[in-house]
């Protein structure tokens, strides 16, 4: 690795950098740097949590004139919350400059965000959407832009942001630089991205596997009633520090929340369904450590970086290999290690054989602790409680009631009616999740085709042509959340076709089946954050 000194980057990036406690660039920071400061276009792809943001980051900082005012960074990023984290790591890197950054995005009262505009900014993070509520509005102005970034590229290319990013583009200089990045990139989606771009250098961190190898890959094989029980003994005995599950659809996260918190897990759900504040609010509490169990839609899976996830669970397993790589991939980042586990249904085998063609790596298999096993994880957990409030000794309004029930009881009774009383058990509180339709059955493929032909686009790849409606049911669903404050701007088809769908949950959830069963494909781009 390169220390960031032999980088040619500037003092101020290099003190900001320190600040960071960051010292040695790695590998796909070393090799965007260079060519994005020589103003070449990069399409930069790398492994999860490898550091892609600073990798565009410090090349932009540096290129900022801050005696100039005017807008001359825009970042694209597909989530709310991932613009707003992408802007806080600039502001980082930026910050000896004194580079000045706002994040745009939808759920934010859009009021707020003009006044924020006249603070000059230089650089703009914000969600597609959003963005072009700005421009259409003539309050943001990109015609100084030198720099354009879309992180995540993939994903926000694939369903139909395509329109977005043109009319963005028309109010962007077309001489300015364009930097596209993300962990995955199909080739057909490359294709497109190439289109924006002018002559680019490719620099793809190769590795023997798409995922990192820090992450261990379990799967479970259950049916769909089996998944609550073996996903909460799992819990109880892997013990996550921080844990992230990823459901099909927006009401699977609200079930699965509500049954782990009935369960006793201090556990949070979020789904575009919610208010932004709520949504901000969930994710930091999860950050600080308040809430230990988040579980969510992939309005989370991309770019959100969260240190102390060590697990994540696929409740339900993702309907394309790209959303396996990036959910798995919240975990096992900058070198730590995670354990990433998937369940899946005897029909739903051929998908997790997919996801593996496509990573290139094997999943073990996983038998979930038996109930004896997970009750005693959940004793040991009362036991430590136990003596944690004897060591916190703070028992003096107790002793005297103690006491007294020893007198005519046993002690180990009363100690074992203790420990019974704090643990909890399945039967003590029973929980009811709607079962999903499985994705649509799909024969395992055998080994000879081989991946190129597999994959020459996605369109071709019947993985991903069967649905991934679910999941875009449930996000398309997510621009719901700032429809309030766009409705100015509901002016194309696609909009109008994107606003159709954002019905309630229970739209989002027969979308999804109706798609599973593998009907109802929508041909209009389906959309989701603004
Ligand atoms: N050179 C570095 N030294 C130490 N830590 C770093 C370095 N670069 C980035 N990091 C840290 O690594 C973590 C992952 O970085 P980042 O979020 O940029 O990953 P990513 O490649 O964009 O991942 P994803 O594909 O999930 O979006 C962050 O916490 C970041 O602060
Ligand atoms: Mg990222």
């Amino acid at each position: 690795m390169t220390n960031f000194s032999e980088l040619n980057i500037s003092e101020s990036s290099l003190r900001s950098l320190k600040r960071m406690g960051f010292e040695e660039a790695t590998p796909i920071q070393e090799g965007t740097i260079k060519f994005a400061m020589d103003g070449r276009d990069v399409l930069g792809q790398a492994q999860t949590g490898t550091g892609k943001t600073a990798a565009f980051g410090i090349p932009l900082i540096e290129k900022i004139d801050p005696k100039n005012p005017a807008i001359q960074g825009l970042i694209i990023a597909p989530t709310r919350e991932l613009a707003i984290q992408v802007s806080e790591e600039l502001y980082k890197l930026g910050y000896d400059k004194r580079v000045k950054l706002l994040s745009v995005y939808g759920g934010q009262e859009i009021g707020r965000q003009i006044r924020a505009l006249k603070n000059k900014p230089q650089i703009i993070v914000g969600t597609p959407g959003r963005i072009l509520d700005h421009i259409n509005r003539r309050t943001l102005k990109l015609d100084e832009v030198q720099t354009l970034i879309l992180d995540e590229a993939d994903e926000m290319l694939n369903m139909g942001f395509i329109d977005d990013i043109n009319s963005i583009l028309e109010s962007v200089p077309s001489s300015r630089q364009t930097l596209l990045f993300s962990a995955t990139m199909p080739p057909a989606i490359r294709k497109i991205a190439e289109t924006f771009m002018n002559n680019p250098e490719v620099v793809k961190i190769q590795a023997k596997e798409m995922t990192v190898e820090n992450i261990e890959q379990f799967f479970v094989k259950a049916t769909e009633r089996e998944k609550f029980d073996a996903l909460s003994r799992l819990l109880d005995v892997q013990k996550p520090e921080l844990a992230i599950i990823f459901g099909r659809t927006k009401r699977r996260v609200d079930e699965l929340s509500q049954a782990l918190s009935v369960r006793g897990y201090i556990a949070e759900g979020i789904h575009g369904d919610l208010s932004q504040a709520k949504r901000i609010s969930v994710l930091r509490q999860f950050k600080e450590g308040k809430i230990d169990i988040l579980i969510a839609t992939d309005v989370a899976a991309r770019g959100l970086d969260i240190s102390g996830v060590t697990h994540v669970y696929n409740f339900d397993i993702p309907q394309d290999p790209e959303s396996y790589v990036h959910r798995i991939g919240r975990t096992g980042r900058a070198g730590k290690s995670g354990t990433a586990i998937t369940f899946v249904t005897p029909r739903e085998m051929g998908y997790l054989r997919i996801v593996e063609e496509t990573t290139k790596k094997r999943m073990t298999p996983l038998q979930p602790p038996t109930s004896d096993e997970a009750l005693v994880g959940q004793q040991r957990l009362s036991v430590e409680k136990l003596v944690g409030i004897i060591e916190a000794n703070e028992l003096n309004d107790y002793r005297a009631l103690a006491a007294e029930l020893l007198e005519n009881r046993d002690a180990v009774d009363v100690v074992a009616a203790a420990l019974r009383s704090m643990t909890k058990e399945p039967s003590d509180s029973p929980v009811s999740i709607t079962e999903e339709r499985p994705l649509p059955m799909r024969r395992e493929r055998s080994g000879g085709g081989g991946r190129g032909g597999d994959r020459g686009g996605r369109g071709g790849r019947s993985f991903s042509s069967g649905g991934r409606g679910g999941d875009r049911g449930g996000r398309s669903g997510d621009r719901r959340t700032g429809g309030g404050d766009r409705g100015g701007r509901r002016d194309g088809g696609a909009r109008r076709d994107g606003g159709r769908r954002e019905g309630g949950q229970g739209q989002g959830q027969s979308q999804g089946q109706s798609q599973g069963q593998g009907q109802g494909r929508s041909r209009a781009p389906r959309r989701r954050e603004d």
